[in-house]
């Protein structure tokens, strides 16, 4: 046969045309096959170990299918994606004939070794096809017709072709059809064990998660917890229903204490495939201190404020130095964050980071918990002694949180260790010599502390080697920047997890006396109750206490902005002045364009002079 591809143009389908123009570009002839390329009987083994799965899942439908075509003398194949012909169920009358032209397993029916057919064809195509006849480029092949459909793998790849051949007087419009349907059953039964798969493992990774877990459902009754939380709480459904009642969704945190323990109960969210359900996790809380190791780096810190700037990279100096420092600034500013991520830069950083919150050990521990203790010190003093957080943090850094509320006693005791760089154990005598830097940070202002006589001044000084002062969250000019931080990393946020126009003014004005803490906690309940949608105003205002409204202009300031129009001009000229008038840095701040920002301030009237 010569292929003659213009004069049946109009008949052929481009891509029958495609493919032989193809064959033709690589040497095949019409009426000469190549030289066969079949798989040996141990190399077709091995397609079979290969193929398990896809074998696994196919074999029972092609069975079920070719029993209901029975009698049509036909033949149902299944090939790798190489090509190769693994698996056959078919009419034995009609295997014989297949059998001279290789249609069996073992045989390679790419085009390069085929020339234009229905598996080859297919999987060039990527989608079914049906090669009828003289369609076929090699004339030994045009008493078939085949149709072929591809079969993907769940996660996107091709994982093999499925063919239906038969004599080509046999044709059946219907064939395309057939294969096409039940290559999407074979998809779907791999589908169907890769999810039972999925939830097997997912429900392994519930069963053996360290923390206790708990599922409820939308009316807030238990349905089902696992092995941990059987095993802290019990199986019983009234204690376990105890310690969830109240569970809120949109408040994310809260205490609970159970059996002396007191733990976290953290909402973990929705359960994305059952809508309704909600996870809620008991985290173990250690009261004494946090043996924290280094989590913070400086590069965790989000900032696009020049002070906070500023002040990161004296920190970064500071770090090198061994000098002792005071971080001081209001609650969720950030004063741990940057006292790990002094550490993490220094050259400490592989030795300790231990924090120790001064102001959550009862008065008469704090020594023992700082300096250690020797045996029987006191009543219910371990039998062996116990080493302090000093001792703990040897070679790297110790941070005393809250060193404002440390009482008197304990300052006195720390100002000496500070000074000789020794300790001595409670109910000890011997000295340790110890290498420790100490971090110190604060929400009080010492100043007052000290002229109340509450704060040793010896010790402040020792402490402030350099003093840090983290700004306050209302006052960073980096706030929208925060909140979309915030927004990316959360967990169960959307596309459409955005913060309205509306909604930034809000941000902007409102006062976050919580600082990072709160407009974190904020702004995860504002996701959740927007549930994939976009957060409004009204959302962040449900959520935060008007009283926090900031109160920048006057007289004006102490009522809100009546309405869109006013809270937009007020959201740009705040801009505005936060950028001394800088238009395209106040265009990004607000996240519109120059242009834009240019209309609207002629639209309002703005007239901002520099
Ligand atoms: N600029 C920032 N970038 C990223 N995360 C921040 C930033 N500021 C604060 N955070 C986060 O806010 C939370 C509170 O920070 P941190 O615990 O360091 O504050 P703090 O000032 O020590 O608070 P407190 O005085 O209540 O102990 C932490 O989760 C911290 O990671």
């Amino acid at each position: 046969m010569s292929v003659n591809i213009s004069a049946d143009k109009g008949a052929i389908p481009a891509f029958i045309q495609e493919s032989w123009q193809r064959c033709i570009s690589k040497g095949l002839q019409p009426s000469m096959m190549d030289k066969e390329d079949m798989l040996g009987a141990f190399e077709l083994a091995e397609y079979h170990d290969r193929y398990a799965e896809l074998l696994y899942h196919s074999s029972p439908i092609l069975k079920e299918v070719y029993h209901s075509i029975n009698g049509l003398e036909s033949i149902l194949l299944l090939a790798a994606p190489e090509g190769y012909i693994i698996e056959t169920v078919g009419d034995p009358a009609f295997i014989r004939h297949a059998n001279n032209v290789s249609l069996r397993k073992g045989a390679n029916w790419l085009e390069e070794s085929k020339g234009t057919n229905a598996i080859g064809t297919a999987i060039v195509e990527k989608n079914p096809v049906l090669i009828h006849g003289s369609q076929h480029f090699h004339q030994d092949n045009h008493f078939l017709t085949c149709a072929a459909s591809p079969i993907y793998h769940p996660d996107g790849h091709l994982l093999g072709v499925l063919n239906l051949s038969s004599h080509q007087q046999n044709y059946h419009p219907f064939s395309i059809s057939l294969v096409q349907r039940v290559a999407d059953s074979i998809k779907q039964s791999l589908l169907l064990s890769h999810t039972q798969k999925r939830e097997k493992n997912l429900y392994f990774i519930y069963d053996s998660y360290p923390d206790p877990l708990i599922t409820l459902d939308k009316e807030g009754k238990v349905t089902d917890l696992n092995s941990a939380a059987s095993h802290v709480i019990g199986t019983s459904e009234k204690q376990v229903s105890n310690i969830v009642s109240g569970t809120d969704p949109l408040v994310l945190e809260r205490r609970v204490s159970i059996k002396g323990q007191e733990f976290l109960v953290q909402t973990l969210g929705k359960n994305m495939e059952h809508q309704s359900s909600v996870i809620v996790r008991l985290k173990k809380q250690k009261l004494i201190d946090r043996l924290t190791t280094n989590r913070y780096q400086f590069n965790d810190i989000i900032s696009n404020d020049p002070q906070m700037n500023q002040i990161i990279s004296i920190a970064k100096r500071a770090s090198a130095l061994d000098i002792s420092l005071l971080i001081t600034g209001e609650s969720g500013t950030g004063k741990e964050l940057f006292a790990q991520s002094i550490h993490g830069y220094s050259l400490r950083s592989d030795k300790p980071f231990i924090a120790i919150n001064c102001s959550a050990i009862p008065e008469n521990l704090l020594e023992s918990e700082l300096f250690g203790y020797e045996k029987g010190a006191f009543t219910g003093a371990k039998n062996g002694g116990h080493k302090g957080k000093f001792e703990a943090a040897d070679g790297g850094t110790l941070f005393l949180d809250e060193i404002g509320d440390m009482p008197l006693q304990a300052q006195a005791s720390l100002l000496r260790v500070l000074q000789e760089r020794c300790v001595t154990r409670v109910g000890g005598h011997a000295s340790i010599p110890i290498d420790v830097r100490v971090i110190a940070a604060t929400n009080k202002d010492l100043q007052k502390e000290m002229e109340a006589g509450e704060f040793r001044a010896d010790l402040f000084f020792r402490l402030c080697g350099l003093s840090l002062k983290l700004p306050n969250l209302r006052s960073r000019k980096d706030l929208l920047l925060l909140a979309e931080y915030i927004l990316a990393d959360l967990p169960y946020k959307s596309e459409h997890t955005e913060l309205t126009v509306e909604a930034k003014t809000f941000v902007l004005e409102y006062s976050w006396p919580g600082n990072f803490r709160e407009l974190q906690n904020v702004l995860g309940q504002a996701a959740f109750l927007a549930d994939n949608g976009p957060i409004t105003r009204d959302m962040l205002v449900a959520l935060c206490p008007v009283s926090s409204i900031k109160n920048e202009e006057g007289a004006n300031a102490d009522r809100e902005p009546r309405n869109f129009q006013e809270q937009e001009t007020k959201l740009i000229r705040n801009a505005l002045e936060r950028t001394s008038g800088n238009i395209s840095n106040a265009a990004k701040q607000l996240d519109i364009g120059r242009n834009t920002l240019y209309r609207k301030m002629k639209k309002y009237g703005i007239n901002f002079q520099k």
